[in-house]
Parts: C-alpha cells; structure tokens; sequence
C-alpha cells in the first residue's frame, strides 16, 4: 500500500532536519579543510583540494533540494574554482586562497528558503483485485442517447445513469460522481451552471471524472470545443457504442496497471531517500540502492521501468554501472536517466554515449524531477506493451501467451493447484466479415477481448491466438467453475447489441476448456483444449466443451 500524502510530507520534513543537522556538523570540518589551504608548508594541496571539491559537489547536488538553492549554487561556484586550481602546477597564490575561505566562511550563514511544493500525484492506480467497472452518466437533451448506451454497457456490467435536465445532472452528481460523463453537445454554447459542473468534476484531485462529447458534426471548431472543455474523446452522432466502449477499456486498463517502478542508485543517502518520497509522492513505487555494487540484485528482484542513475560514486560511476546494467540482454530496454551536478556539458555527453537516455541536472526541483521520470516511465511502458500486445485487443500475443502460459503451467506444478486452459473462437465470423466488412469484424473482435478483459480476474492470462481465436489460461480454478464463467461471458456476449448499415446484429463465440496436466507441454495441453474447442463448433456452436 503506498503511503499517505501526510506521512510522505512528515517524512520528507524529518529528512530536511537530518540534513541541516549534518551539513551544521559538517561545516566546521569544511572550514578548517579550506584554512588548510593557507599553509604555504602543505605539501598535499592538492589532496586537500580535491577533499574540498567533493564536498562541494555533493553540497551543489543537494542543498537545492533539501531548500537552499542559493547555498548549492555558491557551492557550485567554489566547486569549479577548486577544479581550476588542479589545473595550476604551483597551486593558487595566498590572495586567491584567502578570498576562497572568505567565502566559505560566508557561505555558513545560508538560510532555508520557501519549502518546495511537493508534488501532487501523477498517477492513481486502483489496487482492486477484479477488473473495475465504470460508473457512466449520460447528459443528453434526447433520451435516446442514454438508452442506447444504457443497452451498449450492460453487457460489460457497466452502470449507466442518464439525465436530461441540468437540475437532475446537478443531483446525480451530488450524490455519486460518475467515472465518465459521456455529454452531448448539441451546440459549442454551454450554459455556465453547466460548464460549472463540468470544472468541479473533472478538477476532483483524487479521482477526476473523464469527459467524452458526442456532437453532430466533425469539424475543428467542435473538437476544440470538446478539447477546452476537458474532453478525452469526441463521438459522433449516431453514437457508436462499441467504440465508446474500447475507450472506457483502454482507461480502466491505464489506471489499473500496477504503479511505475523506479530504481534510484545514489550513494547519497539523504538524497536518494528524498527522491525515493518525491517519487512515492507521485503516484509511483521507488526503491534505493546506495551501494553501487549491489545493484545487479535491486534490478531482478524490483524490475525497474526506470533507472534513475547518479553520475559520480565513490566505487564506481554512473556511466560504468549504465554499461554493466547493458550487458544484459534482459535490461536493454530499461530506460537509464543520470542524475548529476554535473554542468560540463561534454562529460554529460560522453555519459550519453556510453549508455543511458537522458541526463536530469542536480538541483532538480521536485515537482520537475516526478514529472520527468514519470514521462519516462510512461513511454518505456507503453513500448514494453506495444512489443508483447496485440495492437487490435490489447492482449497479449500469440508467442506471449503461449510463455505465460507455461510459466502458469510450472507454477500450477509447484503449488499443485488447478490451472484451466481455455481455446475460444468466434463463430461464424467469416460471415460477419463478409456481410458488414472487416472493420466490423474488427470491431466484434475488440468487442470480445475488451468483455473478457472486464469478466476474467486480473490473474487470468488473456491472448489472442489467431485471427478470431483466444487462448486463456485460468489458474487456481475449478473446471466446473470455469465452464460457468466462460458460458457467463458467452451469454453477455451475445448479448451485445453491433449494428453496422443501420442493421443490428448478434455474434457469439464457442470455447473449449481442458483442466492442465501439469506433466504435458503448453502445446499438448493447448491441443486438448481445441479438440474440446471443436467438440463445441460440432454440436452446434455457440457453447462450452469440456475435454
Ligand atoms: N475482421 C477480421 N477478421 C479476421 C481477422 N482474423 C481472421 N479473420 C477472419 O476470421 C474468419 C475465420 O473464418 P473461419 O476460420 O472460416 O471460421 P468461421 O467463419 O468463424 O466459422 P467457425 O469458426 O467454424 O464458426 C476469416 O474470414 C478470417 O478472414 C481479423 O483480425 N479481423
């Protein structure tokens, strides 16, 4: 469970405390290390210097975010003045060394400014077990709109409340706030009570209502209308329920993917624990490694979609860990972003080069640093997705499910508990192509995986076999259990309402399911199923054959 916003800012506030209490008991050490410096005697200035360089650029790193941006900026100053003075042969002269501890004596007066605003979460996800249904509310001036889709979403156990007066729109969402708000908009004028429940709905912090506007006419001026409303999606009259449906999947399915996971290696301490909260904080799950040498086990056991990356570590940098975290096939794709002081603009891209995809500049403010790693999580996930998913369903494809498939097997050998396979096909589906055409067929198709989606347990294993075939696998289930879930899907099923030219039309599907033998293959289980499968289209279709 994540923590709560309150315990977040009480922890990230007893971090800055810890800090402050370090840096007043560090101080006194940083001073007499810069006094130092004035000894003309010292033989090891230059060990002294590059002591007095990293303590600067660990401050230049961290003291903007622990509140003192000014005080990390100066130190940033002194750190590239030190790093001149290892360039001179002689050292610097006594002017130069004076007017530095100077500064540094000056430098112990820093105050704390303004508290950052921390950053407000970036992503919700629904821990529920079971697939989530929507709520929808329907505001049309014409009833038919609200009984179409109320007729639409049944099968997919979708609720749908429709209104047609503003005053009833203001009472049903008083009592319950909708998921989403399907609005028709017959014209771009709106009244302002209107517009006004519209802001409250969808500016709600914890779980804002999603808007999609059905208009007559496609035009650009109606979807900028759409667009400045708050609209995610824009469906023309007549309304095409199917359609409407695949976007309520695709944003139930957004929202109940589990938190982005970001691995953050940082020997700082303090540091990473902050960047650790921040990202917490928005929504994402973080894990710290501060030991540079451990950090092969925080990949596997964590799988990070994110690797967040400081650049100078005492054991071992930043860029060498980027090059050991690439010699794995299995890592490749894991998006590696630097987390440095670093300003040379070359040593960032020489960073670049050697492995890694971006280069986040300390001090970052926080509200920056959780956007930038979130944006970078969403984009590897939706890559991550697009190689293992099926671009019509969203389900997994055929070499994927067969894998899952067989991890299920395995570990149905190891718990011993029962796994059902299932093959299911569409019935007569040539015909459907061949009547309405293919993108009808599609849409039936979509129809079907988006149902399954919604009736099955978020641990069922879902894939598109072949064209118009599913393969599922249900672990920890009953074969008797199964065939009343599967002949429950095919009942919703065919009770969908498609139309296509005006003309309404029914589909069904038929399916065989096979209790796994956990001795025999992924394929030899897969083949008893689709003889049950066939047993099905033999006596008739449109039922459920046990193997
Ligand atoms: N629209 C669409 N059609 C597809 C897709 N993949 C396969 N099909 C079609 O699905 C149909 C499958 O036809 P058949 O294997 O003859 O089976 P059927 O007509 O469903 O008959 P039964 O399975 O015996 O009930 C073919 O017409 C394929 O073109 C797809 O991605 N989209």
């Amino acid at each position: 469970m994540p923590a709560s916003p309150q315990h977040i800012q009480q922890q990230l506030e007893a971090l800055q405390h810890r800090y402050l209490k370090r840096l007043q008991q560090d101080w006194p050490e940083i001073t007499a290390m810069a006094s130092q410096l004035l000894d003309t005697n010292a033989q090891n200035w230059q060990d002294i210097v590059k002591g007095l360089k990293f303590r600067f650029h660990t401050l230049a790193g961290s003291a903007g975010t622990f509140g003192m941006p000014e005080l990390g900026q100066q130190a940033k100053a002194l750190e590239m003045e030190l790093d001149a003075w290892l360039d001179l042969k002689q050292g610097p002269d006594i002017e130069r060394k004076q007017h530095f501890l100077n500064m540094v004596q000056e430098l112990s007066n820093y105050s704390i400014s303004e508290p950052q605003t921390t950053p407000t979460p970036l992503f919700q996800s629904l821990d529920d077990e079971f697939t989530r249904k929507a709520q929808i509310l329907v505001f049309s001036k014409d009833g038919e709109l609200g009984k179409q889709l109320t007729k639409a979403m049944d099968p997919f156990g979708h609720q749908v409340v429709s209104c047609q007066q503003l005053e009833e729109l203001q009472k049903t969402v008083a009592v319950q706030k909708p998921d989403i708000l399907v609005l028709d908009m017959p014209h771009n004028r709106l009244p302002d009570a209107l517009k006004k429940v519209l802001s409250q709905l969808l500016a709600d912090e914890q779980q804002p209502t999603v808007l999609f506007t059905v208009g007559e006419k496609e035009s650009f001026t109606h979807y900028l209308a759409a667009v400045r409303l708050g609209a995610v999606g824009y469906f023309m009259k007549p309304v095409d329920a199917a359609a409407i449906e695949l976007r309520i999947q695709r944003l139930l399915a957004q929202r109940q993917q589990p938190r982005f996971r970001i691995l953050i290696v940082d020997d700082d301490v303090m540091l990473a624990e902050h960047y650790r909260l921040i990202i917490e904080q928005a929504g994402m799950e973080a894990k710290v490694v501060n030991d540079p040498t451990k950090m092969l086990i925080g990949l596997q056991g964590f799988q990070p979609d994110v690797i967040l990356l400081d650049v100078n570590m005492p054991d071992c940098t930043g860029p060498e860990l980027a090059q050991i975290i690439r010699f794995k096939d299995e890592w490749l794709g894991v998006p590696i972003v630097y987390l440095s002081s670093e300003t040379d603009s070359q040593r960032q891209l020489d960073a670049l080069v050697k492995a890694g995809d971006d280069f986040i500049s300390k001090p970052i403010t926080d509200q920056a640093l959780a956007v930038t790693v979130f944006a970078r999580a969403q984009r590897a996930r939706q890559l991550a997705e697009m190689m293992t998913r099926d671009s019509l369903t969203g389900l997994l494809q055929h070499a994927t499910v067969k894998e899952r498939l067989g991890d299920e097997i395995a570990k149905a050998k190891r718990s011993k508990q029962e796994l059902i396979v299932v093959m299911l096909d569409l019935d007569h589906f040539k015909r459907v192509n061949d009547q309405y055409g293919h993108l009808v067929g599609d849409q039936v198709i979509s129809s079907l995986a988006n149902l399954l989606q919604q009736k099955l347990r978020k641990t069922d294993v879902i894939g598109r076999y072949g064209g118009e075939e599913f393969l599922l696998a249900l672990p920890d289930c009953s074969l008797k259990k199964a065939k009343t879930i599967l002949d429950g899907i095919r009942e919703s099923f065919q009770a969908i309402p498609f139309s296509a030219q005006d003309k309404p039309f029914q589909c069904t599907f038929s399916a065989g399911l096979a209790r796994v033998d956990t001795s025999q293959s992924a394929d030899e289980n897969i083949d008893r199923a689709d003889q049950a499968l066939y047993q099905a289209k033999h006596n008739g279709r449109n039922r459920v054959e046990l193997a």
